[in-house]
C-alpha cells in the first residue's frame, strides 16, 4: 500500500531536461517511514474501533459507521440503543454486574421504561422441548439480547460442561444457558389470564434493593401488553436505579436467603448492609406492616367498625412514613376510600381516592386502567352501588 501510494504522488519536475530523475526512493527512506508511521496508527484505530463494536462499547454515534444490515435488526436490542441515555445509562457496578444510572433527575412518578417482552413462558418449569422451538424463533437481535443477560444458575446435569458460546454452542446448550438465563431475568406477568414469566432487555438490567433503598416500581399493562417501570421516588442524577425482586416487608435473614434461592446473590442493598442495631429496628417494622394489614382487612368480615379500620389504615401509612416503603399506598388509600364509601362518609371517601389516583398514578402511570377507575370512582361517587350500604358513620380521612 505504502509503495502504491508512493509511486502515484507527482513528482516536482526539473527545470533542466538533462537532470536524470532521482532514484526511487528504497523502504527505508525517511518518505516511506513516515508514511508506516501514518499507516500503523490507522490500522490499530479501525482495530480498536472493530473490538469496541464486538464488545458493545462503542459510542453509539460510531457505532453507526460500522453497521451493516445484519447488524442493524441487532441493534434494536443492542444496549447502546436500548437506552437512549438522556434518561439513565447501562453500567458495571461493583459486585452486580451491569445495572442502570440515572443520567439527569428523575422526578417521582415519571415513566422510566416501556418495553414488550422479546419472548414470554409458562411460569412454571421450563422444558427444553417448549423452549428451544421459541428460541429458534427469535430474532438476530433478540437472540443477542436475550443471551447478553445474566444468569447465576443452569440446569445441567452435575458433569455435564456447558459451551457458552452462542456462536458454537448446541441447541441444548442454547437451551440451558437461556432457561438460565429467563429464571434469572423473567418478569411475572398475566397473558390470556395465565400468569407467565417475561424477558424485557431493559428492564432486565435493573438490579435490586429491599423496602425502602428502591425507586422503581412497575405495572404490566394487559391490553398494550407492555411493561411500564415508574419512579416511585424522585431519583438524583447519578443514582442507581433499583426495583423490588420481591416482597421486602420481611426480616433481613429472610430476605437474603429468599433472594440467595431464587436468584442466587447475597443482596447487599443499603437495607440489607444496615449495622446490626438498625437493621434490627428496621426489621422490626418491616414485619409490622402484614399484622397491621390482616387487622385492617377484618373490617370485611365485619369484625370490627369503619372508623376502626380507618385508625389502623392511618397507621399503616405511618408505617410507610417510618420505613419508605410506600410501594402499596395506591392500594391501601383506595381501601380505605372503599370503606369510607360504604359507610356513607362521602367527605372521608373523596379524600382517601384523591389520595389513591395520586399514588396509583406514581406506580403505574395516571392513564393505567387502575388510575382511570379510580378517577370514574371520584367522578360519580355519588352512583357508587355500595355507598351508605352499611350502617352511616364518618369514618375519617388520611391524617397524613
Ligand atoms: C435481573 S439481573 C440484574 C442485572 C444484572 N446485574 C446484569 O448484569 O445483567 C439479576 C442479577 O443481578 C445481580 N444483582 C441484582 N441485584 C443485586 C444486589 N442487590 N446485590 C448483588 N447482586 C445483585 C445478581 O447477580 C442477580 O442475579
Amino acid at each position: 500500500m505504502a509503495k502504491t501510494s508512493k509511486k502515484s504522488k507527482a513528482k516536482p519536475t526539473s527545470s533542466y531536461s538533462n537532470e536524470k530523475s532521482p532514484p526511487e526512493a528504497d523502504s527505508d527512506s525517511p518518505e516511506s517511514m513516515s508514511i508506516i508511521w501514518l499507516v500503523i496508527p490507522l490500522l490499530v484505530a479501525v482495530f480498536y474501533a472493530w473490538y469496541l463494536q464486538q464488545n458493545q462499547n462503542m459510542p453509539a454515534v460510531f457505532s453507526k459507521l460500522f453497521k451493516t444490515e445484519a447488524v442493524e435488526e441487532s441493534d434494536l436490542y443492542d444496549l447502546r440503543m436500548l437506552t437512549d441515555r438522556t434518561m439513565f445509562d447501562v453500567v458495571d457496578m461493583e459486585g452486580k454486574g451491569k445495572g442502570l444510572i440515572a443520567v439527569r433527575d428523575i422526578k417521582q412518578g415519571e415513566l422510566v421504561i416501556q418495553e414488550k417482552p422479546i419472548l414470554t413462558v409458562p411460569d412454571e418449569d421450563i422444558p427444553e422441548s417448549l423452549l428451544s422451538p421459541i428460541l429458534q424463533n427469535l430474532t438476530a437481535g433478540q437472540t443477542k439480547a436475550l443471551l447478553s443477560l445474566s444468569y447465576t444458575r443452569l440446569k445441567a446435569a452435575k458433569d455435564e460442561t456447558v459451551n457458552l458460546n452462542p456462536k458454537t454452542q448446541t441447541l441444548h446448550e442454547r437451551y440451558l444457558l437461556a432457561e438460565g438465563i429467563i429464571v434469572n431475568n423473567g418478569v411475572g406477568i398475566m397473558h390470556d389470564g395465565q400468569r407467565r414469566l417475561g424477558v424485557f432487555p431493559r428492564m432486565a438490567r435493573l438490579n435490586h434493593a429491599c423496602a425502602s433503598a428502591y425507586n422503581l416500581a412497575y405495572a404490566w399493562r394487559v391490553d398494550e401488553e407492555e411493561l411500564r417501570v415508574y419512579a416511585l421516588k424522585d431519583i438524583r442524577q447519578g443514582d442507581e436505579l433499583l426495583i423490588s425482586y420481591i416482597d421486602s416487608r420481611r426480616p433481613r435473614e429472610e430476605r437474603i436467603q429468599k433472594l440467595q434461592q431464587a436468584y442466587g446473590f447475597a443482596c447487599t442493598c443499603p437495607t440489607c448492609s444496615l449495622p446490626t442495631e438498625k437493621s434490627e429496628h428496621s426489621d422490626g417494622l418491616l414485619t409490622q406492616f402484614t399484622p397491621i394489614y390482616t387487622n385492617f382487612a377484618r373490617w370485611y368480615k365485619g369484625l370490627i367498625t369503619g372508623k376502626e379500620a380507618i385508625k389502623i389504615m392511618n397507621e399503616l401509612w405511618q408505617l410507610t412514613v417510618d420505613t419508605g416503603y410506600v410501594r402499596e399506598r395506591g392500594r391501601w388509600a383506595q381501601e380505605a376510600a372503599y370503606v369510607a364509601t360504604v359507610h356513607g362518609d362521602e367527605t372521608s371517601a373523596r379524600q382517601w381516592l384523591r389520595l389513591a389516583i395520586k399514588w396509583m398514578a406514581i406506580e403505574t402511570g395516571d392513564d393505567s386502567p387502575k388510575s382511570s377507575n379510580l378517577q370514574f370512582t371520584l367522578d360519580n361517587l355519588h352512583d357508587h352501588p355500595e355507598l351508605a350500604s352499611r350502617e352511616r358513620m364518618e369514618v375519617g380521612g388520611p391524617i397524613a
